[in-house]
């Protein structure tokens, strides 16, 4: 009988660091990554958070370590050329064009991906449907996170870099990105979140990146020490 080698981690970060503006940001990190897998990145403002995602998005490069993909170290330009085109991207900036429709603003990224037909129906799903063809300056930043979300949608690929994809989302929005999040996983996608908010995702693994300049003092510490009333 033959015994099968497992296969190896779609992702697999090894002993990761990354320095930024030649100070180190992240120290060893280890993460494995299979397909359906999850992970969530937390930890104080600078911790690296944001940092981490650049990397993943090849942004930046490791000061250290490596990151494989399928086994192959991204860094190399036939693969990251690849690799590149694996990855969905969303983060604060929002990356909307106003002169743009709605609907334009997702279906210029199908285009870019060589891809069409999702567009409504991803906005539809995402609670957009009736602003279609309305300018971004009517949307809110709930909706303009919506928007950003439908893109992820529309041009489905493998793996989600989300960076604090939950911000200015209401309750039923959060609720629609853990649903997005868990279909995704289902196909057998990746998903990586940062965020500072809370997010429900099965089985996910957690990284909580340690501060770089632990605090002495609270800011509470302070205002008792300042005895301001
Ligand atoms: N453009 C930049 N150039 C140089 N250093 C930077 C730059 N942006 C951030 N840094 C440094 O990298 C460190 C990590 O920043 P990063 O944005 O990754 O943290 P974060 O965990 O995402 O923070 P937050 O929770 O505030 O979003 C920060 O302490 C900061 O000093």
């Amino acid at each position: 009988m033959s015994i099968r080698k497992p296969p190896p981690p779609r992702l697999l970060l090894n002993n990761v660091s990354c320095m930024r503006n030649a100070s180190q940001v992240l120290s060893n990190v280890n993460v494995s990554l299979h397909d359906g897998g999850a992970l969530v990145l937390t930890g104080a403002n600078g911790s690296g958070k944001s940092t981490f995602m650049r990397m993943l998005a090849g942004f930046s490069r490791p000061s250290a370590g490596e990151i494989l993909w399928n086994g192959h170290d991204i860094q190399k330009s036939t693969i990251f050329h690849q690799y590149k085109l694996q990855l969905n991207w969303v983060c604060l900036k929002h990356g909307i064009n106003e002169k743009s429709t709605v609907l334009d603003n997702v279906e210029l990224f199908e285009l870019l991906d060589y891809k069409r037909g999702k567009a409504k129906l991803a906005l539809q799903l995402m609670g957009l449907g009736r602003l279609a063809k309305e300018k971004p300056k009517m949307l809110s930043m709930g909706q303009r996170k919506r928007l950003q979300l439908a893109r992820l949608l529309a041009i489905d690929r493998p793996i989600w870099l989300l960076d604090e994809p939950s911000v200015a989302l209401d309750d039923e929005g959060v609720k629609l990105l853990e649903y997005i999040i868990a279909e995704h996983r289902k196909q057998g996608g990746i998903v990586i979140v940062a965020t500072h908010l809370p997010i429900e995702i099965e089985d996910a693994m957690l990284l909580r990146l340690p501060p770089r300049f632990p605090r002495r003092m609270t800011l509470i510490d302070m205002l008792d020490r300042a005895d301001i009333s």
